[in-house]
């Protein structure tokens, strides 16, 4: 049976990845949070000592804030256990410190753990490599009031899929915000629009445009209980295997 600890527990992620877990009969060891009060479940403590709770998972799931991920990598390194990284809102710093970290120990790292979305993700990639320079590539995504972050890392994965697919740095390419005049699209770029509203789970489309014609694919996530079984799938999936950086492809079999 796996044991599971969670940073982030008190979250909106966080409780619905505790969630899965007990009705999957799986082991939780307890979670952290900013401010770890009360319990993850009934009978298993919330902790404010990171390494204890890595030293007594078997694996780590983290849905919290980037400013956390150092201190949580720390822990899972010292206690020598896998993590799985959910958070997003991301910079380079922080996927710098994931590839240190990966020396050492599995970190499995995915802006979306859905089924659905890393498909999505697999057809945008054939879909950018299939259609000429000609076709303009922009993505839209919507989430609830509540989110941080934007562009989503989901969007920021899709992008960096249609930049795999045309062969081109996403960093070098990319439209992160249109207002006033700004002239016209630059030839080449991926734009990237995000809209805030309601209680949305998680929407994203991705446009393909050229003159005369348009093709839409997308995903919308109705629940986050997509996004906490596909975390609980990988958590399971890193136990046992070699120290190194992941994505979902190994556990969803893409
Ligand atoms: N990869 C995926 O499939 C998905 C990723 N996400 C991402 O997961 C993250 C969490 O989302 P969500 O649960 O909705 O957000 P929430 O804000 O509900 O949860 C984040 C939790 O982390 C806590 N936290 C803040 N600082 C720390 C810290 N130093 N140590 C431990 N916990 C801390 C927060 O506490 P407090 O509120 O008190 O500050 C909060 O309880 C976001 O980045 C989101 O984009 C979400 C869904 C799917
Ligand atoms: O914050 C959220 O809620 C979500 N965040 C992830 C993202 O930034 O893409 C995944 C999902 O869309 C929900």
């Amino acid at each position: 049976m796996t044991t599971i600890g969670i940073f982030g527990a008190a979250g909106r992620m966080g409780r619905a990845i505790a969630q899965v877990a007990a009705d999957s009969g799986l082991g939780l060891a307890g979670g952290t949070d900013r401010d770890p009060a009360g319990e993850i479940a009934p009978g298993i403590a919330m902790t404010a000592d990171t390494l204890a709770l890595a030293e007594a998972s078997e694996v780590l799931i983290d849905f919290s804030v980037p400013g956390a991920l150092s201190a949580h990598l720390d822990a899972c390194i010292a206690a020598k256990k896998p993590i799985v990284i959910g958070t997003t809102g991301l910079e380079p710093v922080h996927h710098a410190l994931i590839d240190e970290a990966a020396v050492h120990i599995p970190v499995l790292q995915t802006g979306n753990t859905s089924l659905g979305v890393n498909l999505l993700a697999a057809l945008v990639e054939k879909a950018a490599a299939g259609l000429g320079d000609d076709w303009d590539i922009e993505i839209v995504e919507m989430h609830h009031r509540h989110k941080v972050d934007a562009p989503s890392g989901t969007a920021l994965m899709l992008g960096e899929a249609a930049a795999r697919g045309r062969h081109i740095p996403l960093a070098e390419h990319s439209d992160r915000g249109r207002d006033g005049i700004t002239g016209a699209r630059t030839p080449g770029d991926i734009g990237f629009v995000a809209l805030r509203g309601g209680s949305v789970a998680g929407d994203h489309q991705v446009i393909f445009a050229t003159e005369g014609e348009r093709i839409e694919i997308g995903h919308r996530a109705e629940n986050r209980t997509i996004f906490a079984r596909g975390a609980v799938k990988a958590a399971r999936w890193l136990v046992g295997q070699p120290a190194g950086r992941y994505d979902m492809k190994g556990v969803l079999g893409l």
